[in-house]
């Protein structure tokens, strides 16, 4: 089991955003939560990646505790085991696409050359290569998103948290990349978590789970 999410709840002042929630997500599984816009996907995903506490309820992280843990020691497990891929890219704009994707290795203590060439090969497979030297600002939605998947990927992380990815690729781009995640998840015994408005993660998802009014149902 990679994460077990038990008994969560989530509350913003007096609104249940979350309740009772349970899920999980084991080696080389594809999980995916669709639901309507403003459900709670985004906050269900922050959750899951680590990068927002729970009001109650129990997270196991390949076999810890994670509601004990101290602020920093979550955030060291997220940066080595955990990749976010942000309904809003998050690109900092004053870096290259490039020294984006590799910022994650850069913050573990990676040299940047050897970071380059490791990142190499999936700013190819996910088509951003030509675009490596310029800013976020300069780049399309879709070499965005894309860039955010590579940064995401390039640490080789155990569990892949992707909110809304596929919003800005077309057909063609997104079922690429639906394959490159599907293929990385089986390579790498790692799992993801996806959440989305639409059906066509039905194509690599081994389970779906629906977010209607605050709970969670196994489809
Ligand atoms: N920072 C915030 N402060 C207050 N309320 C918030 C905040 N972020 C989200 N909400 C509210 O919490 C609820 C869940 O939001 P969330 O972003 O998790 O939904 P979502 O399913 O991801 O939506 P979408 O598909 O539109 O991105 C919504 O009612 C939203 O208005």
């Amino acid at each position: 089991m990679i994460i077990e999410l038990r008994n969560i709840c989530f509350t913003r002042g007096s609104e249940h955003i979350l309740r009772n929630i349970y899920l999980s997500i084991e080696e080389k599984e594809n999980v995916v939560v669709r639901g309507r816009s403003g459900v709670g996907k985004t906050t269900l995903a922050m959750i899951s990646a680590l990068l927002l506490k729970p009001s109650s309820g129990e997270i196991m992280f390949v076999g810890r505790k994670i509601t004990k843990l101290r602020d920093h020691e979550r955030s060291m497990l997220r940066l080595k085991h955990i990749g976010y891929i942000d309904q809003y890219y998050k690109l900092l704009p004053n870096l290259t696409v490039l020294d984006n994707i590799i910022l994650p290795l850069r913050l573990m203590g990676w040299k940047k050359q050897e970071a380059e060439n490791e990142a190499l090969n999936l700013i190819k497979q996910l088509g951003i290569y030509n675009v490596r030297d310029k800013y976020p600002l300069q780049i399309s939605g879709g070499q965005k998103q894309r860039a955010a998947i590579a940064r995401a990927l390039v640490k080789k992380p155990k569990l892949i948290i992707a909110d809304e990815p596929f919003s800005n690729l077309d057909e063609e781009t997104m079922h690429q990349i639906m394959m490159l995640l599907k293929n990385y998840v089986e390579n790498n015994h790692a799992g993801i978590l996806i959440t989305t408005t639409d059906l066509y993660t039905k194509y690599i998802s081994n389970k779906e789970y629906l977010l209607e009014k605050t709970t969670l149902k196994k489809k």
